[in-house]
């Protein structure tokens, strides 16, 4: 889990916070969006709030933002949004810091922090006295991401899964578009390209923090204040590869794969069918082939106090 370095502060005053708001993706979770925004006013934040109408508005907003009206722009929905903030925030001149509240399905960017997406009260205590910590965001293809993209099954499905199933089931929607897509799926190849050295797989991931999917650890050394990449290629295809690390990976038992192969690099390309998709952050965010490097510059994210 990420900590805070010992350069973090914590604010003496309350923070003018923007909560950049994805009404679609908190309604499997009740009034919790309304109860951390309270608590947030209770505890003394100046709070505006703004609601996404369509995809794209999480980024515009973000990137409007400005550190001499706000301290903190706070994500409120699932990674997904996130993804969107983030760009917005690497897009504007001077970006506040970056806060979540979980709202969404797999929540990575909160089990990254340690954050417990049902806890309310932690969640705004978090955004309005939590240090802030240097973070490393990753860039592919012109697309910024914060904690993984991957090419090879995971990208195809989520290019193809069904959003109102994803409404109504959440992750079952994935494990449903998992086991359609193995059936149809040829698993290409896709090459690695990273510290002047080629390897081969049908999956890759890079990495920017530990979890990927969930609470399950894919890359244990990566840290979202690391200025790395860790990258997992996995090479076996076909329904006995799914088996495999789909099995291995809810038991943290991916990294331990004896054919897994595991690099950190500064930047990499994943070579693959041409127009394959490339999913970051659980969206697609750009088509093979991809060119993944660290960002030139970095983000501020608001992490709980220890
Ligand atoms: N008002 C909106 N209407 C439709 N789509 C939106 C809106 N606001 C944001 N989006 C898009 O919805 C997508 C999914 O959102 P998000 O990831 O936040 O929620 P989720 O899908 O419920 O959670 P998770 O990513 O954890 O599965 C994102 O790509 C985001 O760009």
């Amino acid at each position: 889990m990420i900590q805070p370095d010992a350069a973090a502060i914590a604010p003496s005053i309350p923070r003018r916070v923007l909560v950049i708001h994805n009404p679609t993706a908190g309604r499997r979770h009740g009034r919790r969006f309304e109860d951390v925004v309270e608590r947030l006013e209770e505890l003394g934040c100046t709070v505006t709030c703004r609601d996404t109408g369509r995809r794209g508005d999480a980024e515009n907003f973000a990137r409007q933002c400005d550190r001499d009206d706000f301290d903190v722009v706070a994500a409120a929905g699932g990674d997904g949004t996130v993804n969107e903030v983030v760009n917005g925030l690497m897009a504007a001149a001077k970006p506040p810091s970056l806060a979540v509240v979980p709202l969404g399905t797999a929540n990575v960017l909160a089990l990254e922090i340690g954050l417990d997406p049902k806890d309310c009260e932690a969640i705004a205590r978090t955004i309005a006295f939590g240090p802030s910590q240097i973070v490393h965001p990753a860039v592919a293809n012109g697309r910024h991401f914060l904690l993984m993209a991957g090419a090879g099954l995971d990208a195809q499905v989520v290019a193809g899964i069904n959003p109102a199933l994803k409404r109504r089931t959440g992750k079952l929607a994935y494990v449903v578009e998992s086991v359609k897509q193995a059936f149809g799926y040829d698993f290409p190849e896709i090459q690695v390209r990273a510290n002047g050295r080629t390897y081969q797989g049908r999956m890759a991931v890079a990495c920017k923090g530990r979890y990927y999917g969930g609470p399950f650890v894919a890359a244990p050394g990566a840290s979202l204040d690391k200025p790395q990449l860790d990258i997992c290629i996995l090479p076996k295809s076909g329904m006995a590869g799914l088996m495999r690390y789909g099995l291995a990976l809810p038991m943290n038992r991916l990294a331990d794969l004896p054919e897994v192969e595991h690099v950190t690099a500064r930047s990499m390309v994943i070579l693959g069918p041409r127009g394959a998709p490339l999913q970051g952050d659980g969206d697609i965010v750009a088509r093979l082939p991809a060119e993944i490097s660290l960002a030139a510059t970095t983000l501020e994210l608001i992490i709980p106090q220890p």
